[in-house]
């Protein structure tokens, strides 16, 4: 689903993401760590070709797009629909003074969801069973964005996602605004997608105990480069590169 080789992306002339290889197949889950400014956020976007300002380099195949290549139409086709990014705070990104269920309807129209005959179901089905993908109560359509918790928003962006067919989910810190009993059941929620709907995952996170619950493999990165990758078992038990043993030696 995720196919990178030699990437590389330069902000004025400055390398921040140097990945040589990345790859994430349907029911993978892959992290990529590393310390604030390492380069994770921007070889997450630039996955979507929603980097600024960027000069960017290399092979990168997102569900069978060459995103590097594609036009702006091509890149729609992926973004949103099958491609979900999740950030750190959705609740910033919803609408206030929309319900969320009027919320995930208009986005559902928008790429032509529950039109066609290959999705059967009405788009309220289509809601509800997604929101019960995540685990969430059906009544959570029906509240604002600051009526629901940071666990719940967190919930309910991956929810969207289902509900446009994601193929693939990009988690931009999924959890570490949320306090660790909420962070371990965004966690499940995104161990059950990918087990029961076979969902590619591609988590940045600097939280090596959270990667350590869902990961296959972890790419470790440092001032733009990737300075250790393999499966995440070994990384995080045996690490090879001083830098991976400096992050595990942080852990609390
Ligand atoms: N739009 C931009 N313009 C110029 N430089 C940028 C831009 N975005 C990121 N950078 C730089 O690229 C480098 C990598 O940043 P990036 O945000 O990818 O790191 P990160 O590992 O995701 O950090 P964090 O965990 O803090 O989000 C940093 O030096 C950052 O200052």
């Amino acid at each position: 689903m995720i196919e990178v080789r030699d990437l590389r992306v330069r902000y004025a002339g400055r390398l921040a993401a140097d990945v040589p290889e990345l790859d994430v197949g349907a029911g993978e889950c892959v992290a990529i760590v590393g310390e604030s400014g390492s380069g994770k956020s921007t070889t997450l976007l630039s996955l979507l070709g929603l980097t600024q300002d960027a000069e960017i380099s290399g092979h990168v195949r997102v569900c069978g797009v060459d995103v590097l290549a594609a036009s702006p139409r091509g890149l729609r086709e992926i973004r949103g629909a099958r491609a979900a990014l999740v950030m750190q705070s959705p609740q910033s990104a919803l609408s206030p003074a929309t319900r969320l269920g009027v919320l995930m309807r208009r986005a559902l129209k928008l790429h032509g969801v529950g039109r066609g005959a290959d999705r059967g179901g009405s788009l309220d089905e289509i809601m509800a069973e997604s929101v019960a993908a995540v685990m969430l109560d059906r009544t959570i359509l029906r509240r604002y964005p600051h009526e629901i918790s940071g666990g719940q928003a967190q919930r309910f962006a991956i929810a969207l996602a289902i509900a446009l067919g994601a193929e693939v989910i990009l988690a931009d810190e999924p959890t570490s605004a949320l306090d660790v009993t909420v962070q371990a059941e965004v966690v499940g929620v995104l161990r059950r997608l990918r087990e029961q709907r076979g969902l590619a995952l591609l988590l940045v996170s600097h939280d090596l105990a959270l990667i350590s619950t869902i990961a296959d493999r972890v790419l470790v990165m440092k001032d733009g480069e990737v300075v250790e990758s393999g499966p995440a078992a070994r990384v995080l038990t045996e690490p090879a590169h001083p830098y991976t043993r400096e992050l595990l030696e942080a852990l609390p």
